[in-house]
């Protein structure tokens, strides 16, 4: 039996919390059917749309009192770990009980550790919230400052820095758990954005880390054999969206860097997918990623959609 490491999609977990619930209700049956069939699984979740609601809401409220009644990105993080995480942990012990499946899930909040000079402070990739027109985005440019971009032919979206995952704080307590037989929900959100301050301190910083990026980050530490990436296609395509779009069943690392030269996939979404599936599979022999849809999971694992990424 294998370890598996399922990273899940913010954009695949809807735009609510009566759509997240549902759509956790949804995700959660391939993930025990893997459980079923003996895998130890580990769960982490993105935050996009959800981290960005949240800035939002926060910033609303904050609109008439002071700067610092804003919530900075990290604690913003940090709540969405909570809302999802609920929803998914429940979600998971509903479907385990269902089935007669005896084991405990639990969502850990979890940080992640960044290099406070990583150039992406300074050059924001990472989509977040909602979408907007191309005119709403610009209203909100001229009025706040922010920037947006165009993402995937769905609309325009606030990018903020998303500098690389390089330590996943709470480790060792998940590959406890892990070792000990219990379903981990962690990293959520690509983990809580944090630098290193004194000796033992960390301080939180106005980031969304890519779930992808510290999904990888995790498989790597708990010494997972497949890293599946879940989002809202059934494969990885060239020419997305546009005259010629073909999917890919199987791509090697050199195929994938390849199309990476050739900027078929934009950053902030379909990029860090491959990046990470490649960064998975040179860490060791014999690891193997699938990059898939939510909907068809239950068909990637059995080999029929998705895209396979695998060591030439
Ligand atoms: N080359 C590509 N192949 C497939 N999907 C792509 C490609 N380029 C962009 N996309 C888009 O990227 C999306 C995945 O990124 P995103 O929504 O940010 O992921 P997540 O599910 O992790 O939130 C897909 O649903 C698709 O709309
Ligand atoms: N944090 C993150 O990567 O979220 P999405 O998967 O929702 O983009």
């Amino acid at each position: 039996m294998s370890k598996i490491l399922i990273a899940l999609g913010g954009n695949a977990l809807g735009n609510n919390a009566k759509e997240q619930r549902e759509l956790a209700k949804q995700a959660a049956v391939p993930i025990v059917d893997m459980i079923e069939q003996g895998h130890d699984v580990i769960i982490t979740h993105g935050n996009g749309p959800q981290v960005g609601a949240i800035n939002l809401a926060f910033g609303k409220y904050a609109e008439d009192k002071a700067e610092q009644d804003k919530m900075p990105f990290a604690e913003s993080g940090a709540m969405s770990q909570g809302y999802i995480g609920y929803h998914l942990q429940n979600a998971l012990r509903e479907e385990l009980a269902n089935r007669g499946i005896i084991k405990s899930v639990a969502s850990i909040v979890s940080q992640v550790v960044v290099d406070e000079h990583d150039p992406a402070f300074t050059a924001p990739t990472k989509p977040i919230g909602p979408f907007y027109s191309a005119e709403e985005a610009e209203e909100l440019t001229a009025k706040t400052g922010d920037r947006y971009i165009e993402d995937s032919g769905r609309g325009f979206r606030k990018v903020i820095p998303s500098p690389t995952p390089i330590e996943i704080v709470e480790k060792d307590v998940m590959k406890d758990l892990v070792d000990s037989g219990h379903i981990v929900i962690g990293a959520g959100g690509g983990g809580i954005p944090v630098v290193r301050d004194q000796e033992n301190g960390l301080r939180g910083v106005e980031a969304v880390i890519d779930k992808d990026l510290a999904s990888e980050c995790l498989a790597e530490a708990l010494d997972v054999d497949f890293l599946f990436i879940l989002t809202a296609v059934d494969r990885v395509a060239i020419n997305f969206g546009k005259p010629g779009q073909q999917e890919l069943d199987s791509i090697s690392v050199e195929e994938a860097k390849q199309y990476i030269a050739d900027e078929q996939f934009p950053p902030g979404s379909m990029l860090p997918k491959v990046e990470a599936a490649i960064k998975f599979v040179l860490s060791k022999k014999e690891r193997k990623s699938i990059i898939s849809s939510l909907e068809r999971a239950k068909d990637a694992v059995l080999g029929r959609t998705g895209t396979v990424i695998y060591r030439d």
